[in-house]
């Protein structure tokens, strides 16, 4: 869908020079130090690019199909460590996250993250919570189009217990949805990541189109006043 190109620096490695597109970082930006590590992995002996600027001009590299090609966004899955997003209040809805800095269009945002249970499961953890509320439960289709669900009712997973898992704390809209989820296959474990749908400034709220029908959810048939 989306092909953007990060950097295209012309530099010099030793004698050669060569016109560079930098890939590493596929869809999600990194900070100036992991650039200025990139930068100096490299080797160059002149004309460096500066990282500050890179940063500036950053666009995500890739489609959404493949953002979860490159190394540093699979490192990102694995250490769950989410940079750039907070938690706040908010009026009527409970939590939500918001973004500490810009988002650019095609961006990985984090992950919704938590245990992987069958769609019967989710349902009876669903059904024994108290008002039927969603809760912290995403249901989807495993590329076997079995249904599945995340369980991320737990504050957090037993395999990253230090991490704040964001994804869980997401607020639902239809109208106003500025990422939404995707599914991958990583190390053999389904990885849902949300993905930017347009910029997101600083400050914003995230939101995502749960998908439910507001007296459906996930064929219960419950009234939820806020879908
Ligand atoms: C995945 S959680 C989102 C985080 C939640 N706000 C919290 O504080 O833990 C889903 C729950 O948040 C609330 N929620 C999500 N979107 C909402 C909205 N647009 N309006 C009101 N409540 C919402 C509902 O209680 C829902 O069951």
């Amino acid at each position: 869908m989306i092909l953007f190109l990060l950097f295209s620096p012309s530099v010099t490695s030793g004698s050669t020079c060569t016109t560079m597109r930098c890939e590493h970082f596929g869809c999600r930006k990194p900070s100036t130090s992991k650039i200025e590590a990139w930068i100096q992995k490299r080797g160059w002996t002149s004309n460096n690019p500066q990282a500050s600027l890179i940063l500036r001009q950053w666009k995500p590299v890739g489609t959404v199909d493949t953002a979860l090609d490159s190394s540093f966004v699979r490192s990102m899955v694995t250490a769950q460590r989410w940079k750039g997003l907070t938690i706040k209040d908010v009026p009527e809805k409970g939590r939500g996250v918001f973004t500490k800095r810009r988002f650019e269009q095609g961006e990985v945002v984090c992950e919704y993250h938590g245990r992987l249970v069958s769609r019967e499961e989710g349902l009876a953890i669903h059904a024994s919570s108290p008002d039927m509320n969603p809760g912290h439960l995403l249901f989807y289709k495993n590329k076997r189009n079995e249904a599945m669900c995340i369980d991320a009712h737990e504050e957090s997973c037993q395999c990253h217990p230090l991490s704040i898992i964001y994804g869980r704390l997401i607020n639902h809209s239809s109208k106003r949805a500025n990422i939404r989820p995707r599914l991958f296959i990583h190390n053999d474990r389904d990885v849902i990541l949300f993905i930017t749908l347009r910029d997101i400034l600083v400050n914003e709220e995230l939101r995502y189109d749960y998908g439910s029908k507001k007296k459906s959810f996930a064929g219960k048939g419950v009234e939820l006043d806020w879908m």
